[in-house]
């Protein structure tokens, strides 16, 4: 049976609350196992994902990769000529890719799976009820199995002195970014700022600098990785700040004119002792803040943790209970779409047993139980060169304890790279576990790797032993043998020892 929107009744199996890719996902689990399902959405079906983060924010990465690759192809050089992007065009794509922020195509699949849509904000008013706002109305509606809570992240203000003030730019400004300004200052240096900075200067921004108290680009991720990004940004022109706190923001006429456009006049950012940076728009990009202050966790009793997120056990159930389950950002496990849509569909196999009365086992692998989480999730940052990684680092697998053998190599000699580009320049390590001889880490840097990295996935969650990798030949000739060479060293390592 199709479903509707905002039906008048008030009683469904599940209440879902924040419609991006992994609220989706759930409904849709939900629905197929045979439940009622209701979608609580306060803006559009699709979520910051769809119109506002991942997607809008890939459709102007790829064009600047495409416009590099060119420009370090000889036959494809001479074609550019120099030139940047047609900025134009690629944000008129970037609103293609986003339906120009219409949700009419996310609620119809919704509706055609049987999943009725609620228009407006929810909020919890007691175990199993969700309050729903819309427009000064507000009405009641209970779940007999599960309420589940995905209603994401916003971008972090820090408090720095005159910034929100200044009305900077924030992640929706850059990614649904319209008027490309002439000098920006980026404040930040993690995969936000990264992947801001790459489409920012493609499109054509003149001057820009990115300012970050931190050592590194993406601290989180194996060293080479930022120190790699660092020297494309540089060779690009980009200026990169590092160990630089932002003291304070300055901007004498504020006039926002929307998202993406220019929110005034001229900024003067003061960086370090004092030192001052002039730029006509300025993007904060220091992080997210769950958005668990008005969704009514007090009313059930449960607290958050002291950054916000709302800790769930790895059946996505929030302790002491049997019908809360929080997925996405807001549990705080990984900040990524793929891995909120992973944790929904885990939520989406447990509410089903559990409304069907299955007990829930424990068999390796069990669809019921998050593992992905533990081993490291998979994240592409789309810069160029892309960084593409799971599992664990290796400073990481030395905190759990992990007696750890490394091997890291550069692309260098691998026909696929010296054929992809005239300058092929990347990096990848593997991070093995000595005691079971499997990999608990990858990761690769260059243009082209994030389709090295499912590879690496698999390995690390089948905790496939280097022996069987050994087998598993990598075609020629494609950047993917990297994995033999990497395995042709850690061999020559082992017999040298
Ligand atoms: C610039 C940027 C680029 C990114 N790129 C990628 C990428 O390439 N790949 C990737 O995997 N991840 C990426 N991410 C991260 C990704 O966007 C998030 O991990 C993902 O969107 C989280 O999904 P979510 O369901 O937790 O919440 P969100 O996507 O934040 O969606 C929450 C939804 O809930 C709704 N909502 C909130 N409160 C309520 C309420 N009280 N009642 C009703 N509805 C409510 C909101 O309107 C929204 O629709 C990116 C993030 C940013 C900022
Ligand atoms: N391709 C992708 O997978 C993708 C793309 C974008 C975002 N995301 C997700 O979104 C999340 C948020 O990304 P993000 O870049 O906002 O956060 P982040 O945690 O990656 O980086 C925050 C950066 O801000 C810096 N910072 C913190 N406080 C600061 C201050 N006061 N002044 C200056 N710098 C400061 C930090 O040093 C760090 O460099 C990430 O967890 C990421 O997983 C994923």
């Amino acid at each position: 049976m199709a479903g509707s929107v905002n039906p008048a009744r008030s009683e469904w199996d599940v209440i879902v609350v924040g419609g991006a890719p992994p609220g989706e996902t759930i409904s849709l689990y939900s629905s197929q196992a045979g439940l009622s399902v209701a979608l609580v959405e306060q803006d559009r079906v699709g979520g910051e994902c769809l119109y506002w983060a991942c997607m809008p924010s890939k459709a102007l990465l790829l064009p600047v990769q495409a416009r590099n690759l060119a420009v370090d192809l000889p036959g494809m050089r001479q074609l550019v000529n120099g030139r940047r992007v047609d900025a134009d065009a690629v944000m008129a794509r970037r609103d293609e890719i986003t339906y120009h922020h219409d949700d009419k195509q996310s609620v119809d699949v919704m509706l055609s799976n049987g999943v009725d849509v609620l228009r407006g904000r929810g909020r919890l008013a007691a175990p199993r009820t969700v309050e729903v706002s819309d427009n000064g109305r507000t009405r009641e509606i209970t779940a007999r199995a599960a309420v589940v809570l995905a209603p994401g992240t916003d971008s972090a203000m820090p408090p720095i002195a005159g910034l929100a003030d200044a009305k900077p730019w924030r992640s929706r400004d850059v990614t649904n970014v319209h008027e490309v300004p002439r000098r920006v200052v980026v404040i930040g240096g993690g995969i936000v700022a990264c992947e801001a900075a790459t489409w920012l200067r493609g499109l054509g921004v003149e001057e820009l600098t990115l300012v970050f108290p931190g050592e590194r680009l993406m601290a989180m991720k194996e060293p080479f990785a930022g120190d790699l990004v660092r020297e494309a940004f540089e060779a690009d022109g980009i200026v990169v700040r590092t160990g630089t706190p932002v003291t304070a923001v300055a901007r004498e006429r504020v006039d926002d004119r929307g998202i993406g456009r220019r929110h005034g006049g001229p900024v003067t950012v003061t960086v370090g002792e004092g030192e001052q940076i002039v730029a006509d728009e300025v993007l904060v990009a220091t992080g997210r803040v769950p958005n668990s202050r008005e969704i009514g966790l007090d009313t059930v009793d449960v607290a958050t943790t002291s950054r916000g997120f709302v800790e769930v056990d790895d059946h996505m159930t929030v302790p002491g209970t049997d019908w809360l389950y929080v997925l996405g950002d807001l549990n705080g496990r990984a900040l990524l779409t793929h891995m909120g849509k992973y944790h929904a569909r885990i939520a989406g196999e447990v509410i089903a047993a559990r409304a069907a009365g299955r007990p829930l086992d424990d068999r390796p692998y069990n669809p019921y139980t998050d593992l992905a989480d533990r081993d490291g999730a998979p994240q592409v940052v789309f810069c160029d060169p892309e960084v593409a990684s799971v599992g664990l680092t290796e400073a990481e697998a030395r905190d759990r304890g992990i007696a750890v053998e490394m091997v890291e190599r550069d692309f260098a000699g691998i026909d696929g790279a010296r054929l992809a580009r005239e300058h092929y320049v990347g990096r990848a390590k593997l991070v093995l576990d000595r005691a079971g001889d499997t990999l608990v880490g990858a990761t690769f840097v260059g243009p082209g790797v994030s389709e090295l990295l499912h590879a690496a996935t698999v390995a690390v969650i089948g905790r496939v032993p280097v022996g069987a990798l050994r087998h598993a030949v990598a075609s020629f000739p494609t950047i993917s043998e990297i994995w033999l060479y990497l395995l042709e060293e850690l061999r020559a390592a082992r017999s040298a020892a």
